[in-house]
């Protein structure tokens, strides 16, 4: 296995007298998928936001591609998907997914094709030319997704993507996703769907801002003596 795509040693982070994260401790590698799960609140989208320099971290240190987050050329090689769209509500689907292709620095020969493509795997194909103002709270999730996909990059970050799609729609997701991993492209992602975590490489457990048990789900599953992730979870947060 190759040096990990991202690597979180020790990290920390405070907000005011709040310490949120306390030693967060996790590695992603390539071609692999990690799940972050934890109760709302344990801290998974500020892991996200200090990984990509988003957050200055209070201690320790988060490197992706070897490297200390934020770095401009860096970002080009990483979709990432927030817990809240940004997107252009004036404009349609395909005009958002199009700027943000412009922006990711796809070339116009290639643009049509990944534009498609990344709305084919959200279902959106349909809708492209509707504007986003017109979106449902799904929609524009699928949408977030979407643009995350654009321009293959080798490391995903996905804050919560499945929100508000429904499970056939999920599964299609996580096909696509399996095919990125088998691809050799590397995926960091949280959600709130224990279903969603038995399908992960490992899954990392934050709880009280530190990574609990961080492991294969089958391991997990052994090491608690439970038959489910969802098993863990509650194990692991004192609930019998
Ligand atoms: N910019 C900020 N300023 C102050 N406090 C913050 C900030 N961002 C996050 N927090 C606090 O950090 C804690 C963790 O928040 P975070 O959003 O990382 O949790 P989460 O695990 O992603 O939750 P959820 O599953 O509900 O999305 C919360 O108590 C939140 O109020």
């Amino acid at each position: 296995m190759g040096k990990a795509i991202i690597d979180l040693q020790h990290l920390a982070k405070k907000f005011g007298d709040q310490t949120v994260l306390k030693d967060i401790n996790l590695t992603v590698n390539p071609g692999e998928i990690v799940g972050l799960i934890g109760p709302s609140g344990a801290g998974k989208s500020t892991v996200i936001k200090v990984t990509l320099g988003m957050e200055v971290a209070s201690g320790g240190s988060a490197k992706v591609f070897d490297t200390t987050m934020p770095n401009r050329e860096l970002l080009g090689r990483i979709g990432y998907m927030a817990q809240t769209d940004a997107l252009y509500d004036s404009l349609s689907g395909l005009e958002n997914l199009k700027f943000f292709g412009l922006m990711k620095g796809i070339a116009k020969s290639d643009m049509k094709k990944e534009v498609m493509h990344a709305a084919e795997v959200v279902d959106l194909t349909a809708d492209l030319n509707k504007r986003v103002s017109g979106y449902s709270g799904g929609m524009m999730r699928r949408l977030s997704l979407a643009i995350a996909l654009l321009g293959s990059p080798e490391l995903l970050i996905l804050d919560e993507p499945t929100v508000g799609i429904d499970p056939a729609l999920r599964r299609q997701i996580w096909a696509e996703l399996g095919r990125i991993r088998d691809e050799g492209r590397s995926i960091l992602i949280t959600t709130h769907v224990m279903d969603e975590a038995e399908l992960v490489g490992r899954v990392a457990l934050l709880l009280g801002g530190e990574v609990m048990a961080f492991d294969a789900p089958a391991v997990l599953k052994q090491q608690y003596g439970v038959a489910t992730i969802e098993d863990v979870f509650l194990k692991a947060e004192g609930v019998e």
